[in-house]
C-alpha cells in the first residue's frame, strides 16, 4: 500500500530530503523526484540564478506550479520537496490532499553542521558571514516554518534512516 502513493519528504534545507528520499525510493521500488531538480529542468537555469534574476516571489510561483505538474504526472513516487515548499501558495494543503507528507525533523545544531559547507549554492544563505549568524538564521527560519512542517502526519526525528521512514510509513498504512 505504501508504494501506491506519493510520499512527500518535507523539512529544512539540509534535513536530508534528497539523500534519504533517493534511498527510500530505491527501497520501496518507487520513482524518485526532487522538486528543486524539476524546477531547474523546467527553467533551464540554476536555483541561485532564478533567485538572482527574478527574486523569491517568482521562484515560489514556479515551485508551486512545478509541484502540481510533477504530482499530476506521478501517481506514485517519493518526492523530495524544497525546504520552503510547504510554506507558500497553499502547498501544504496540496501535499496533504495528494499524498503522505513525512517531516524530517533535524535539530538546529545538526542542520548548521550540514549546511556550513554549502552556503554558496543556497541563495537564501549566501550572505551569512559566520556560524553564529547561520545558527540564528536557521533558528528563525525554522520558527516560521514549524507550523507548516507540523501538519505532516508522519515525523522522523533526529538522524533519520531509510529503515525508520519505512517503519513509519508501513505503520501508517496498516492502521489507516
Ligand atoms: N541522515 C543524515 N545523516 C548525516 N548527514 C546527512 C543525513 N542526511 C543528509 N545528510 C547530509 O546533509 C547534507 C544535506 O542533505 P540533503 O541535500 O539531502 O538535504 P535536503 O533536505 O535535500 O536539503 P535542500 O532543502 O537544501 O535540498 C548533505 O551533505 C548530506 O550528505
Ligand atoms: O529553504 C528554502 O527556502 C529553499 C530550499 C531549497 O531546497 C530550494 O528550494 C531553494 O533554495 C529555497
Ligand atoms: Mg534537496
Amino acid at each position: 500500500m505504501v508504494n501506491e502513493t506519493r510520499v512527500y519528504l518535507i523539512g529544512m534545507p539540509g534535513a536530508g530530503k534528497t539523500t534519504l528520499g533517493r534511498a527510500l525510493a530505491t527501497c520501496l521500488e518507487m520513482p524518485f523526484r526532487d522538486l528543486d531538480e524539476e524546477i531547474v529542468a523546467q527553467e533551464k537555469r540554476s536555483i541561485p540564478d532564478i533567485f538572482a534574476a527574478e527574486g523569491q516571489d517568482y521562484f515560489r510561483e514556479v515551485e508551486a506550479a512545478v509541484l502540481r505538474i510533477v504530482a499530476a504526472n506521478q501517481p506514485r513516487m517519493v518526492l523530495a520537496t524544497g525546504g520552503g515548499t510547504p510554506c507558500f501558495h497553499q502547498n501544504m494543503d496540496f501535499l496533504l490532499a495528494t499524498g503522505t507528507p513525512l517531516y524530517l525533523a533535524v535539530s538546529v545544531p545538526e542542520l548548521v553542521q550540514r549546511l556550513r559547507l554549502s552556503l554558496s549554492r543556497r541563495p537564501l544563505l549566501t550572505d551569512i558571514p559566520d556560524e553564529k549568524a547561520l545558527t540564528a538564521h536557521i533558528s528563525e527560519t525554522l520558527a516560521l516554518r514549524q507550523q507548516f512542517y507540523d501538519r505532516a502526519p508522519l515525523r522522523c526525528e533526529g538522524t533519520c534512516t531509510v529503515e525508520a521512514m519505512w517503519r513509519l510509513l508501513h505503520m501508517y498504512y496498516t492502521t489507516c
